[in-house]
C-alpha cells in the first residue's frame, strides 16, 4: 500500500485527483502537497511550501509530479532528496517518458506515468498507467490507488502513451468544445443560448450514460436514433459527408499526440 503520496504541484489536475480520493473516503493524512503558491490545502492534508520541509518530514513513500512538463528540467535537481530509493515517482507530465523520469530521478524505487482526466474529481476518469522498474507489489499498489479515481489500467506499449493521452487525457476538452458548438449552433438557428446550453449538456450526459450502460456500440446507437426516413439521418449525413467528422478528429488527435513528443524533446 502507498501510505503517503506527496503531490508536487497541485493545480487543476492534481487538485481534481486529490478531491476524487477524498470524496471516495480516503484518509486526508494519506496525502501531502508541495506547492509554493497554492492558497490552501483541503482539511487534513499537509501543505509544504518548500521541498526541504517535506524532506524533513520524510513521511511519503510515493510522489506524484503535477507541475508542467516544461518545468521538469529546472525542478528535478531540487527534488532529489524527495525521490530516494524507497520512493516511487509517479508523473502526470504529458509527453515525458518513463526513461526520462528514470534519468531525472535515478535513485527512486520505480517510475510511473499516470494519465487521468479532470473527471477524476468525480471518480469517473480513465487512468492510464505505464511503469518502469516496479515489482508486482508496487504495481498493485499503484493500480489500487489510481483505480479509486475511476478505472485504472496498465498500458503495455509506451509508444502509444501520447495517443491515449490525446484520447483520454485531453478528451474532455474536445467533448466540452463539442457541447459548446452544439449549443452555439442551436443558438444560431434561433434557440435562446441558456436553454441551448442546458439541452446540449443534458443530451450529451444522457447519451453518454446510455452508451456506457448499453451492449451496443456508439455507431449502432447512432443508427437507432435515426428513425427510418426521419430527421436524424439528415443530420448524420452532414457529419458523415466525406467522413468530415472522422477526418477532423483524426487531425485533432494527431496534433495532440504529436505535441507529446515535442514536450519530451524539450525536457
Ligand atoms: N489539466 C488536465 O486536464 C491534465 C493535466 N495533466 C498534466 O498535469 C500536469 C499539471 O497540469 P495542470 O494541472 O493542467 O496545470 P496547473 O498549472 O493547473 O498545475 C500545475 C501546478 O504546479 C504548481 N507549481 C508550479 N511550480 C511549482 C514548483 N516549483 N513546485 C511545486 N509546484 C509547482 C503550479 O503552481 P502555480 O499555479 O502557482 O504556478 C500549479 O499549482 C501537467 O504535467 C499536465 O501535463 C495530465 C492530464 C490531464
Ligand atoms: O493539455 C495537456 O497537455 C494536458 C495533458 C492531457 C490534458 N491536459
Amino acid at each position: 500500500m502507498i501510505n503517503q503520496l506527496l503531490i508536487i504541484g497541485c493545480g487543476n489536475m492534481g487538485g481534481a485527483m486529490l478531491a476524487g480520493w477524498l470524496a471516495a473516503g480516503e484518509d486526508p493524512a494519506r496525502f501531502a502537497i508541495l506547492d509554493p503558491a497554492l492558497p490552501e490545502a483541503p482539511a487534513g492534508v499537509i501543505l509544504y511550501r518548500e521541498a526541504a520541509e517535506a524532506e524533513a518530514a520524510g513521511a511519503h513513500d510515493a510522489v506524484m509530479l503535477g507541475f508542467k512538463p516544461q518545468q521538469l528540467r529546472s525542478l528535478a535537481p531540487g527534488l532529489q532528496g524527495l525521490t530516494g530509493e524507497s520512493v516511487t515517482v509517479c508523473s502526470l507530465l504529458a509527453g515525458i517518458t518513463c526513461a526520462q523520469l528514470a534519468a531525472a530521478f535515478p535513485q527512486a524505487r520505480g517510475h510511473v506515468r499516470v494519465m487521468p482526466n479532470l473527471a477524476a474529481r468525480i471518480n469517473k476518469s480513465p487512468v492510464i498507467l505505464q511503469e518502469a522498474g516496479l515489482d508486482e507489489g508496487a504495481r498493485n499498489d499503484c493500480l489500487t490507488l489510481y483505480d479509486i479515481l475511476g478505472t485504472a489500467i496498465w498500458l503495455d506499449d509506451e509508444a502509444r502513451f501520447d495517443l491515449v493521452t490525446a484520447l483520454a487525457g485531453s478528451g474532455p476538452g474536445f467533448v466540452y468544445r463539442f457541447i459548446d458548438a452544439l449549443a452555439g449552433a442551436a443558438t444560431e438557428l434561433g434557440l435562446d443560448r441558456a436553454a441551448a446550453e442546458q439541452l446540449a449538456l443534458a443530451t450529451v450526459d444522457g447519451a453518454s450514460s446510455l452508451a456506457a450502460a448499453s451492449d451496443a456500440g456508439p455507431g449502432d446507437l447512432a443508427d437507432r436514433v435515426a428513425s427510418p426516413g426521419g430527421m436524424t439521418r439528415e443530420g448524420l449525413n452532414v457529419l458523415d459527408e466525406g467522413a468530415a467528422l472522422h477526418r477532423l478528429l483524426v487531425e485533432t488527435l494527431r496534433a495532440t499526440r504529436d505535441k507529446g513528443a515535442e514536450l519530451a524533446k524539450g525536457a
